[in-house]
């Protein structure tokens, strides 16, 4: 990856999202593209968007049992999207029939499949106190990644918190594409691990994944610059 800066198209249809798209002219972006837009307009606009030259990242994050989450990969496989997602806390069988799933259904490149480890809105306390989890938050991710290095996965959704750990003692060319990115005077929203486009960058990530922090500016197209520069370095 090259640090891609991956926009969040969390709207309620193809019309608010693509009205939010005509202030980046002919700009080819790496949209992601969740449950909200996908339940309402299906694999027709991610065909769309591909067709138009974007990077699509499906983000559904599956989690079933292995032969559902198996026969779901093989479905979206053939959307030909570039990157998936499961939740890494359906264990180590159900990621490996993710991507089984996703090789058996794809035409020629089957999608990179990442894991979520732990909610960029879950707090330590929130995982010890609701989810029962007794583990620090960071050995989860770190397990959790872990887990979905041994299921064949190419990475992992964290936040860039956990991204320096997760190099150090899962592997280094292991992706870690971290959402909860917030510039210093954004609010922080229902995220509750957030960083800056720099912080996320100093500390390792590989992409970057903005929603609302672009998409609820006033001027998309200058704040996705603005948090581009800062993720690149560029001054
Ligand atoms: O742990 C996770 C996993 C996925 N997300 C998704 O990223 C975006 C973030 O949106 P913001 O508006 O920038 O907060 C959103 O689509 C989430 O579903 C995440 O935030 N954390």
């Amino acid at each position: 990856m090259n640090k891609p800066l991956i926009i969040a198209m969390d709207f309620k249809d193809k019309q608010s999202a693509n009205a939010f798209l005509t202030s980046f002219g002919n700009e080819k972006l790496f949209l992601k593209v969740g449950m909200e837009l996908f339940y309402r307009e299906g694999p027709a606009l991610v065909e769309e968007w591909k067709v138009a030259g974007h990077q699509l990242f499906l983000d559904l994050k599956l989690h079933d049992i292995p032969n559902t989450v198996k026969a779901a990969a093989r479905q979206l496989a053939s959307l030909q999207v570039d990157l998936m997602t499961v939740h890494a806390s359906g264990g180590i069988k159900m990621m490996e029939a993710a991507r089984e799933g996703l090789a058996s259904g794809a035409n020629n490149n089957s999608p990179d499949c990442i894991a979520v480890t732990q909610l960029t809105s879950t707090s330590e306390q929130m995982m010890k106190n609701e989810l029962a989890i007794d583990k620090s938050l960071q050995d989860t991710v770190i397990h959790y990644a872990d887990n979905a290095k041994q299921a064949g996965l190419q990475g992992v959704v964290c936040s860039a918190h956990e991204a320096p750990y997760i190099k150090q003692h899962v592997s280094s060319d292991f992706a870690c594409v971290t959402p909860g990115i917030r510039l210093s005077n954004n609010s922080a929203d229902d995220q509750k691990r957030v960083v800056t486009p720099g912080e996320a960058s100093e500390r390792g990530s590989d992409a970057i994944v903005v929603g609302r922090s672009i998409t609820r500016a006033d001027n998309p197209y200058q704040q996705y610059n603005e948090i581009k520069k800062q993720w690149r370095n560029e001054t």
